[in-house]
């Protein structure tokens, strides 16, 4: 019987980074990422038993600042939430969006080594401007070939410098362009060409407007593996992750899958609260009483891990 990840001693186990370097090498597997933004909706994730979680930062922009994705997060917002969400689960490699990487090449280095150290197993580094803005949005702005080139291999040296002082820490880099929209598919292909030539692992064409893009995009690019964003009402046609898997994609995000359920649920929550001005106490609230809202973060291990640590505060129960 094979040996899971988990039934070896931790020395032995594959860092997140590793697992998804060895999914990436097994040709059949097909990564999918529910896009999740803070720790709850990456504890409804992981409870759901999804195997890669995806940080979106048009999410993380949106629910930790409540700002629209146009490039006002900063690096230390966009590391302190990857960091969170990454400790959650640290067998579960966690893609996490890295924008321009906040500056210059010595920025992006400072980025890529603080996403490491922060245990997220994969990044995407795109060619926008600085005041960038989601991809799915029109009249996008890049930065040279040469700019968005210095990037990626800033991104590249940086991963081996801290490898190199660290043995084991490792992070895949995946080179994003958005150049389709204003420069057209040819160049946008030969840019991550050249990033993925730099050492960059997967490739991310960024806002596809139609099939033959999205049929074209994989064979264009082998043997490199192919991200594809699936945003919900974005400009891409609307796959699933199966029909993305036949086109060859490896790595599908559905960066919106927690943000439209928000926006709606718990709009409606508020409408309702406005209106009646008394809780909506549901049947299972009614049984679990707010032990069954804990239990999602997984209440019950937390008292048990203080207890095996000889903590007493919990010993009469809570
Ligand atoms: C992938 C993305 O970078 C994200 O922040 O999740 C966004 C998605 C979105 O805005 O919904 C993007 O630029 O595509």
């Amino acid at each position: 019987m094979a040996v899971t990840q988990e039934q070896l001693p931790h020395q032995q186990r594959l860092s997140a980074a590793a697992r998804l370097r060895a999914a990436l090498a097994e040709k059949s597997k097909t990564i999918i990422c529910p896009g999740i933004y803070d720790g709850i909706t990456a504890r409804l994730a992981l409870n759901e038993g999804f195997e890669y979680l995806y940080m979106t930062g048009a999410g993380t922009a949106a629910t930790r600042l409540g700002l629209p994705d146009l490039g006002m997060t900063t690096m230390n917002d966009m590391v302190a939430n990857a960091g969170s969400i990454a400790s959650l689960d640290r067998s579960v490699p966690l893609i996490a969006d890295a924008d321009t990487g906040y500056g210059g090449p010595l920025m992006v280095a400072r980025t890529v080594q603080a996403y490491m150290t922060a245990g997220v197993a994969a990044m995407h580094l795109e060619d926008q401007v600085v005041t960038k803005r989601c991809g799915h949005l029109a009249n996008k702005e890049l930065v040279d070939e040469d700019v968005y080139l210095s990037r990626i291999r800033a991104a590249v040296m940086a991963r081996e410098e801290l490898a190199t002082a660290w043995p084991g820490m490792d992070i895949v880099i995946i080179a994003r362009t958005d150049s389709l929209q204003s420069l057209g598919y040819d160049v946008a292909v030969s840019r991550l060409k050249k990033a993925i030539s730099l050492g960059a692992d997967v490739a991310f064409l960024e806002g596809m407007t139609s099939m033959e893009q999205c049929r074209s995009v994989c064979t264009d690019l082998a043997p490199a593996p192919v991200l594809l964003n699936m945003v919900a009402g974005g400009v891409t046609p609307d796959l699933s992750a199966d029909e993305a898997a036949s086109l060859g994609f490896r790595i599908i995000i559905f960066p919106a899958v927690c943000l439209g359920p928000v926006v709606n649920v718990v709009g409606q929550a508020l409408k309702t609260f406005k209106t009646t001005r008394r809780n909506d106490v549901s049947e299972f609230q009614k049984q679990t009483g707010v032990k069954g809202f804990f239990n999602v973060c997984r209440l019950n291990e937390y008292l048990e891990f203080d207890r095996q640590a000889g903590g007493n505060a919990f010993n009469g129960g809570v």
